[in-house]
């Protein structure tokens, strides 16, 4: 008896080794924290990375098929507790045939409210089996040195947990003997999901023209096209979506998000939400 439990085993290892043969990473990020994050937790499943789709360069009109024995790792940042809304289209484009996804969210230290669920929703849609979710922590894009929020994160820490969730993922891969016999992980968030807050067309980044060198690095990291240069720096407010990665990687500190409405948002992050929030694994 103990013989065939033994061979029993090693099939479901074989079985499910060969779905982690290669894993695709589709990430958005524009200020790099849950490329950070993504890449991290790839990094511990140990497998090799066959592609990095990042969603703002590289998924436009035709939809992207997953091969059936690849692992796919899709991660989002959270924008007032749900996912960018301009990120949405793309995602549909993706498309599986019941292939394995590890969903993950990351938040500013605020809350991801329903955003992991939204992705879990989206991305069952388009065909994969979500075999893990999880919500990890990153610089809140409106954090300065002011006023900090969740700076430098993810941090060592979280790198660390990055690498046990990667773990405790490939356990649970292991137990077979195939993905859809796994349990599905709870996910949290609720129906209707929170309600989406638009900031007006006013509220961008702007530049500092006697910092400028007019490099062009806010052109090239802008994942809505916002930002030309012309004579100066120009902006277009109806196409910004105030996600910071020009202020961010601007290596002049020319650009700025100086707002009242961002200023009172961000002293309201800084006064409520300072103390330190752990990344949550949904298996
Ligand atoms: C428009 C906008 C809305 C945001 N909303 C939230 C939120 O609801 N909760 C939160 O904790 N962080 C929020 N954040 C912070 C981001 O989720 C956080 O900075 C994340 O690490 C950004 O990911 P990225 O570095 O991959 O771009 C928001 C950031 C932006 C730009």
């Amino acid at each position: 008896m103990a013989s065939i439990s033994v061979i029993v085993n090693v099939i479901k290892r074989i079985t499910n080794l060969k779905i982690m043969e290669s894993i695709s990473l589709v990430y958005y990020s524009p200020t790099r924290t849950t490329q950070k994050i993504c890449r991290e937790v790839a990094k511990g499943l140990d497998v090799p990375i066959i592609d990095e789709i990042n969603i703002a360069e590289d998924i436009n009109g035709s939809n992207i098929q997953i091969e059936k024995n690849c692992l796919t790792l899709i991660g989002l940042p959270v924008y007032g507790g749900r996912l960018p809304i301009n990120t949405i289209e793309s995602l549909k484009k993706l498309k599986s045939d019941h292939s394995p996804a590890i969903i993950v969210v990351v938040y500013g230290n605020r809350d991801y409210d329903d955003a992991l669920l939204e992705l879990k929703e989206i991305i069952e849609e388009c065909g994969f089996v979500i075999v893990a979710g999880a919500a990890f922590i990153g610089e809140h894009s409106y954090s300065t040195h002011e006023r900090p929020i969740a700076m430098n994160r993810p941090d060592n820490q979280d790198l660390e947990k990055c690498k046990d969730f990667a773990v405790k993922v490939n356990e649970k891969l292991m137990k077979g003997p195939d993905i859809l016999s796994l349990p599905e992980p709870s996910i949290p968030g609720n129906h209707p999901y929170k309600e989406r807050k638009q900031l007006s067309a006013t509220v961008y980044p702007k530049t500092d023209q006697a910092l400028c060198t007019l490099c062009g690095t806010c052109v090239d990291v802008c994942p809505v096209g916002a930002i030309s240069i012309e004579q100066s720096v120009v902006t277009n407010g109806e196409l910004c979506t105030v996600c910071c990665a020009c202020v961010k990687q601007c290596s002049e500190q020319a650009r700025r998000l100086e707002d009242t409405t961002i200023d009172t948002i961000r002293e309201k992050l800084f006064l409520n939400c300072s103390s330190r929030k752990e990344p949550s694994y949904f298996l």
